[in-house]
């Protein structure tokens, strides 16, 4: 990437989350210009059915991206670059929206990531226990994207399965949007299709699972060209689309990231150098991004594959060219936090009370915590009250969608101490789930030294104290909070070349081509015996340290007694199932 004082280049990133679109305005060095949010539609039509309109999705990064480059020397901007959830986009032969719902609603078009309709059919395609099944931890998850295919093909047949032209992931449907091309990315198909880098498709799978007919003309319904996130897409932003987004035509435009993967790129090669961090003098293998927002997803690397039960993965080069990635993830962390907080009686009344104080709910609810907690640590307020966090099923380690919520200690009282604490108890629970996926990957080999998090809930201080606390590892926060869209700007600015090229690396036998989106890879062969050591600069120069929060080991015991309690309760609930399963 140009340093010095070279005329400032600027990229866009677009980062498409659940609940809104972000965009930013990124120069050469990787400082954040400008920002602009706007809120998307979801719908709920019925319990475990969430849905979204790719056309609104769009019609949001059009409005964001005029935001962000207003003022702006347009021909200064070089590149563009996507992250999204992975939620899966239906349109026709002609790329118009399909409905995924009975009312044949073609507004709703997107089946989400959270959507858990699927679960028969997730059922049998794990029932065939097919071999790509170990690439996504053994078992695979109902918010991937061949359940919900099947789901499409046995419940929409004649609305929407026989009409289907292209199935997108959400982000490749935004880098298609923009430059025509139905290229997808490695990143999202390794991640939720089930393909290899190394073989590509797998017929006997699709053919086990009864989709077959995606088989036929090469896979042309759900892509036959895979591209490296950064690659450059076609010729660029077409006609239209730079007119929609308010940029100049032609500019470059990335194969795309999913969300987690551009927060985790963002985030966990930082340079850590002078934080008294245990990682400073270890591979980046020791770091695990934890991208927390609706949901949480732990991303965690490895030189070598490693098989981690119930956790995703192991993927190679989806989020750091050159390693194996796992994945842990809670499906609903800050939805689960937002869903007990404004459920409760004493909403009404903390909503009140915040607002007067001109504070959001969460800071009020921190703030007070700390009143109510006298001289002990704010953490020991939930003594006799436990959380199980699975309101929406467990994703890992356990990988059980049939998993529900559990809470233990309620009283009469229904007031605002009563809120706040239970607020924390499931702030709690969230961190015991991350200590428990972190438990998962180290008995299958990692070894986690540090926690970078990011994301939305990234900017709750009690809930990053927690997760150090409860998980007794250092928490690192980025300088830049919003280190996803940059994430997703450097995957333009790779795109556009102005980075060093893109790297083609013989990796031991086989030739791999490595993400662009990973600009600096200075490549230095120690011997042509000894693997290639690699120095990825753009990470480190791409996010620098912000805050590092310490865990308070003298709570530890505390906590240690909690996280019994917190296993016990996943055991009392499977007794509970067992019983009323029984005769
Ligand atoms: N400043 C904040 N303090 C506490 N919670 C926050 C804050 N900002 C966002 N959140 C929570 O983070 C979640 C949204 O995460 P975010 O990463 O912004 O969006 P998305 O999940 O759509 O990518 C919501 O549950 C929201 O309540
Ligand atoms: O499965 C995913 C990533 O692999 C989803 O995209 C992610 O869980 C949703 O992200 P967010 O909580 O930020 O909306």
């Amino acid at each position: 990437m140009p340093g010095g004082n070279e005329p400032r280049s600027y990229y866009v990133g677009m980062d498409v989350g659940t609940g809104s679109v972000r965009a930013a305005l990124v120069d050469q060095r990787g400082t954040l210009l400008a920002f602009a949010d706007q809120p998307i539609n979801q719908w709920e039509p019925q319990f475990n059915h969430h849905e979204q309109s790719s056309e609104d999705i769009w019609a949001a990064c059009c409005v964001v991206s005029k935001k962000v480059v207003q003022g702006v020397n347009l021909h200064q901007i070089r590149g563009l670059g996507f992250d999204a959830t992975c939620s899966l986009v239906v349109l026709d032969k002609q790329f118009r929206p399909l409905p995924v719902n009975p009312e044949g609603d073609s507004r709703r078009n997107i089946i989400m990531w959270l959507d858990h309709r699927a679960v028969s059919q997730v059922h049998r395609i794990n029932e065939t226990k097919h071999s790509v099944l170990q690439y996504v931890g053994g078992v695979m998850s109902v918010e991937m994207q061949a359940p919900k295919l099947l789901w499409l093909k046995e419940n929409l047949r004649e609305t929407c399965w026989d009409k289907a032209g292209h199935f997108f992931d959400l982000p490749d449907f935004l880098s298609w949007k923009a430059t025509g091309v139905t290229a997808r990315s490695l990143c999202s198909l390794v991640c939720k299709w089930t393909y290899s880098a190394e073989k590509g498709w797998d017929d006997s799978f699709w053919k086990m699972v009864g989709l077959e007919d995606l088989v036929t003309d090469n896979y042309s319904k759900i892509g036959n060209q895979v591209l490296p996130p950064g690659a450059s897409l076609g010729s660029g932003l077409t006609p239209e689309a730079a007119k929609d987004l308010g940029l100049p035509p032609g500019i470059a435009v990335a194969a795309s990231l999913i969300d987690a993967h551009a927060g985790g790129l963002g985030v966990i090669g930082a340079d850590v150098k002078g934080h008294g961090l245990a990682c400073e003098g270890q591979p980046v293998t020791s770091r695990l991004a934890v991208i927390c927002g609706t949901s949480s997803c732990h991303m965690g690397i490895s030189k070598n594959p490693i098989f981690v039960p119930g956790v995703w993965g192991p993927y190679f080069s989806a989020m750091v060219p050159g390693f194996w990635l796992n994945e842990g993830g809670q499906s609903v962390t800050g939805k689960l936090i937002d869903h007990m907080v404004q459920g409760h009686a004493a909403f009404p009344e903390l909503q009140a009370k915040a607002t007067a104080r001109g504070q959001s709910v969460y800071a009020y609810l921190n703030s007070h915590l700390d009143l109510i907690k006298k001289a002990q640590p704010v953490g020991f307020l939930t003594v006799d009250l436990h959380v199980w966090p699975d309101f929406h099923g467990n994703r890992s380690p356990l990988a059980d969608l049939t998993l529900k919520g559990m809470v233990t200690g309620l009283k009469l009282s229904q007031d605002l101490d009563d809120l706040a604490i239970l607020y924390l108890a499931t702030v709690q629970a969230i961190a015991f789930g991350t200590r428990l996926i972190i438990e998962a990957m180290e008995s299958a080999g990692h070894s986690i030294s540090t926690l970078f998090l990011c994301g939305g809930l990234s900017k709750n201080p009690l809930f990053v104290q927690m997760h150090a606390d409860i998980t007794g590892l250092p928490v690192v926060l980025s300088q830049e909070v919003e280190s996803v869209l940059v994430g997703a700007a450097v995957l333009g600015a790779c795109a556009s070349g102005d980075f060093a090229s893109v790297q083609v690396l013989r990796l031991s036998s086989k030739q791999t081509y490595l993400p662009a989106y990973v600009a600096y890879i200075l490549v230095r062969t120690k011997d042509e015996e000894t693997e290639k050591e690699y120095k990825l600069e753009a990470m480190a120069k791409m996010s620098k340290v912000g805050k590092v929060v310490f865990p308070r080991h003298e709570d530890k015991r505390y906590y240690d007694k909690k996280y019994q309690v917190f296993l016990k309760l996943v055991e009392h609930q499977k007794e509970y199932a067992a019983i009323m399963k029984g005769d």
